[in-house]
């Protein structure tokens, strides 16, 4: 018996060749087929040709130059954002159940509300990897959720979810602004407890209490239960009473609560300095408490409350976050001066590199790896690191302190660099005034940050330890004051001052760049002569002290373009950094 056959008709279009299929792109975009071809040509050319400077260019293998020096569609966009100001709204918590026991053959059953749940709270944690803060930029509010109501059959509200923050490594946490609820009620208890002190003696002074003003305020419930005025904003009622049901109970006094964990919160005003990789997060606000069910409330003369408890406010902050870079060596020089390029250079950075000033907008760090991934130091160090980091920062022009330019904002990254490495143009200027001027800039710098005010409050900084298994101390008072949590405090009971070395006394030493360019020997053996004076002491120190680092400085000349003489740049780093 013949079998049919069967017979598909599939459609033409899966079954063609990767190959056609890239022709007809390139059919569509000619320009990516040139792009690809020029990709190729210049790599052969560049690897090709020789240096035309052997004197001043130590002899090194010549990397891919366009790694150094890359076509435009190479650069990838870099979002940054190093300060924002964000509002965070602690979550508030549930309020409590009115309910009571309903079963066959019990009549009036028992109260069984069960309690609020409590607020969520917000959680900040620094991440490695993290560079930027602009994605907490972006959100702006952040908003823990709410605790969820009691139920009835003694069932408890769920909590809040809480919030965390993420944050780079080396973010300084402040305070502008708090509105505390349970705070502030505690503030108004305390001045109607003042209030009625005062009242008391006056009655007992004068026994006319009629001509007393002003004792009205405030929450009287358990003076006078007959004209029992209902708070409406700490109780919940049951939702068949009427007002007329409560002219003859008498409420209980009740207070503000927090929860258990607020005495987890860093003491107001926050001033956090999240200087190491946190492996816990940190509270920064916790949740409201929620409300109590109205079993809490029953008493011998009152068996059934009608009444619960609402659940507290959830706090609101209004935090500053501000990224300080923490790099081993911070890069410095005027626009141009190749600074992106010796980065680039030197570690995997994909920063941005272009023939005019002011390529660089934001600071970029790189990380140089000073292993070979197998537990050998390629560079031998005492120190036993097997990576540094470098930061690279936009230009600074002449008078930058005077706003030019991009101004001295930047500067605050290579605050914590321990090393700073000056990068002169060997072929632009006279390096030796270039390096002058870079000097009077930093010095101008630190006469600013000096005036800061906020600079003031350094001594209330917190340089939170993650690593200390140093709880915090635990509050006294379970409705503590603010000010009753302390964090990682010295033993006499001072906070930490966050030390920032001068910039003076932190090693240095001059990248001598564009070295391969003509007519740049006599640039760099003045600028050699003029360091090795500073280092005798025969002229004064470019930063005008007289105490400035002095010990080792030196010229290192390199072609950053070629990646000759920057092998230089990891030893001396090491070295500096033992
Ligand atoms: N010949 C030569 N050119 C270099 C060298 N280093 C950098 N350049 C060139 O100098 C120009 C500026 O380099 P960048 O690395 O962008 O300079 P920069 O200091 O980062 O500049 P800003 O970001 O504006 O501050 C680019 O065209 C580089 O190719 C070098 O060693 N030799
Ligand atoms: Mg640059």
């Amino acid at each position: 018996m013949a079998h049919a056959r069967p017979c598909f008709f599939l459609p033409v279009r899966p079954f063609l060749s990767r190959q056609a299929s890239c022709s007809r792109i390139l059919l569509q975009y000619p320009q990516k087929a040139c792009i690809a071809r020029y990709r190729l040509q210049s790599t052969k050319t560049d690897t090709a040709d020789p240096p035309p400077n052997d004197e001043v260019v130590p002899d090194e293998p010549s990397p891919d130059l366009s790694h150094l020096n890359p076509p435009p569609e190479d650069y990838s966009r870099f979002i940054f954002q190093d300060k924002c100001r964000v509002t965070m709204h602690a979550g508030s918590g549930g309020h409590g159940c009115v309910s009571y026991l309903r079963e066959k053959y019990v009549e009036e059953g028992p109260p069984n509300g069960g309690d609020g749940g409590s607020g969520g709270g917000i959680y900040i944690q620094t991440v490695e990897g993290l560079t930027s803060l602009h994605k907490l930029a972006r959100r702006g509010v952040l908003r823990a959720s709410r605790g969820r109501n009691g139920q009835g059959k003694s069932k408890g509200g769920k909590r809040g979810d809480d919030v965390l923050i993420q944050v780079p490594v080396g973010t300084v946490v402040r305070e502008i602004s708090r509105h505390d609820p349970v705070e502030e009620a505690w503030a108004r208890i305390r001045e109607e407890e003042e209030a009625s002190k005062v009242s008391k003696e006056e009655q007992e002074m004068f026994g006319n209490p009629n001509d007393l003003e002003g004792l009205e305020d405030g929450p009287r419930e358990t003076d006078e239960p007959e004209f029992n005025s209902i708070r409406h904003d700490r109780w919940v009622l049951h939702p068949s009473s009427k007002p007329s049901d409560f002219l003859m109970v008498q409420f209980p006094k009740s207070y503000p609560r927090r929860q258990n964990i607020a005495a987890m919160e860093p003491k107001a005003p926050i001033w956090l300095d999240l200087s190491k990789p946190m492996d816990k997060p940190l509270l920064l606000a916790a949740g409201g408490a929620g409300g109590l069910g109205n079993p809490h409330f029953s008493t011998r003369t009152m068996g059934r409350p009608k009444f619960a408890s609402r659940g507290e406010g959830g706090m609101t902050l209004e935090l500053d976050f501000e990224l300080k870079l923490l790099a081993d060596v911070g890069l410095v020089g005027k626009p141009n001066a190749g600074k992106s390029t010796l980065l680039r250079s030197l570690t995997n950075s994909r920063t941005r590199v272009g023939n005019w000033e002011f390529t660089t907008l934001s600071p970029h760090i790189g990380t140089v790896i000073t292993d070979d991934m197998k537990g050998r130091p390629l560079v031998e160090s005492k120190a036993r690191r097997t990576h540094f980091t470098i930061a690279d920062i936009p230009g600074l022009v002449e008078d930058a302190h005077l706003d030019r330019g991009l101004g001295l904002g930047f500067l605050r990254h290579i605050d914590r660099a321990g090393i700073l490495a000056f990068v002169v143009d060997l072929s632009h200027g006279d390096p030796v005034q270039e390096l002058k001027k870079l000097w009077h800039e930093l010095g101008e710098y630190e006469r600013v940050r000096d005036m800061d005010p906020n600079s003031a409050e350094d001594d209330s900084v917190i340089d939170w330890n993650p690593f200390s298994n140093e709880d915090p101390e635990p509050a006294k008072n379970p409705f503590r004051e603010p000010s009753s949590v302390t964090l990682n405090t010295n033993p006499d009971g001072s906070l930490p001052r966050l030390m920032m070395t001068p910039l003076h006394l932190k090693p240095w030493f001059v990248v001598a760049t564009k070295a391969d360019l003509e007519n740049t020997q006599d640039q760099y053996r003045a600028l050699q002569e003029y360091l090795s004076a500073v280092q005798n002491g025969l002229v004064e120190h470019p930063s005008g002290h007289d105490k400035a680092w002095k010990e080792k400085i030196c010229a290192v000349p390199v072609s950053a373009r070629r990646g000759e003489g920057v092998s230089r740049i990891p030893k001396l780093v090491m070295e500096l950094l033992e």
